[in-house]
């Protein structure tokens, strides 16, 4: 069974269309990140996978049952986009309010809180947090019940670059124990890392979808390979070799575009000569993935 199958979702509001045909499906235990530009309709698809939007056409299955159905949604753990909180309740009281509400164990909150890091400021008002620590509040109670699936929508919002990295060593955790979990984000460096697959949205319809790889091989986007050459040759001796090589800030470094096919060639003659005293090797990110994705459904929306 599928964490979530969405078959053929239309999604209006009023008279305006903002989701065209969307199929999608989460595995049990895999982790989606779900990608694109402002208005893409990333938060649509998380409302209709918590139930909150009936699609307008179409089916949404999560857990193998309607999202709207009471069991499902004490499965679910979210964390919304824009995260807030009764100021003046401590951590700690803010997250027991939530168990109540979702009948979790009350004893869970400080074992979360923990996790979060923020056990040394359980007992401070909520209104004395940094927008780092309500995200990590945020997230705290997304995880209350232990939801066989997560829905985080923009959870590195606020987080410092160690508070992001323990997010992502988080969601690592939680896929080893088999949560599922779909990560809504702009932040795409460093995610990469993190995530099964990446599903890419424009105007409200899927551009791409699959882990890297076959995201790359569907992009045919070329491979950089930067090689230094203590001698400094230039451009001419690289031509001569058939290498298409191009100077970096005119130095000793150049480089070579190839494809997916012609990579092992190229570094086979790169490394062939001796002078050729380093190689880096820039494999198209999913940066570059997901700008070579929005150019081709018709520019940045
Ligand atoms: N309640 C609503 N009523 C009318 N239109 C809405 C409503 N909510 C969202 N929309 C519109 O639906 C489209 C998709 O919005 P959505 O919030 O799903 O995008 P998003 O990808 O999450 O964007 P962002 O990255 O800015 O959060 C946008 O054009 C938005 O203006």
């Amino acid at each position: 069974m599928n964490a979530v199958d969405i078959a053929g979702v239309d999604q209006h509001y009023g008279a305006s269309q903002v989701l065209h045909e969307l199929n999608l499906t989460l595995a049990e235990g895999e982790v989606l990140g779900l990608f694109g530009h402002n208005g893409a309709g990333k938060t649509t698809t998380i409302k209709l996978i918590l139930g909150l939007l009936k699609a307008s056409r179409g089916d949404v299955r999560v857990l193998g049952q309607s999202p709207a159905h009471a069991d499902v949604r004490r499965l679910l753990g979210y964390l919304p986009e824009n995260v807030s909180f009764y100021a003046q309740l401590t951590g700690r009281e803010t997250l027991q309010h939530f168990a109540r509400l979702k009948g979790a164990a009350l004893s869970q909150c400080d074992e979360l809180l923990e996790q979060v890091g923020l056990t040394d400021a359980a007992m401070r008002r909520v209104k004395t947090y940094s927008k780092g620590m309500r995200q990590r509040l945020g997230l705290a109670q997304a995880l209350l019940g232990t939801p066989r699936l997560l829905l985080l929508d923009e959870p590195t919002v606020g987080l410092d670059p160690i508070a992001t990295q323990s997010l992502y060593q988080l969601i690592d955790q939680l896929r080893q124990h088999g949560t599922s979990i779909i990560l809504c984000s702009h932040v795409l460096p460093g995610v990469e890392r993190h995530i099964d697959r990446a599903a890419i949205l424009a105007g409200g319809r899927l551009q791409a979808l699959g882990d890297l790889p076959s995201l790359r091989a569907q992009a045919g986007l070329p491979i950089r390979i930067r090689l230094h050459d203590s001698q400094a040759r230039g451009t001419q001796h690289w031509q001569a070799q058939g290498l298409a090589a191009s100077a970096i800030n005119g130095g000793h470094w150049f480089e070579v575009s190839t494809g997916q096919e012609g990579k092992l060639g190229v570094l086979r003659q790169l490394l062939a000569e001796s002078a050729v005293s380093d190689v880096e090797l820039h494999q198209p990110s999913l940066e570059d993935l997901y700008c070579h994705f929005m150019q081709q459904a018709g520019g940045n929306q």
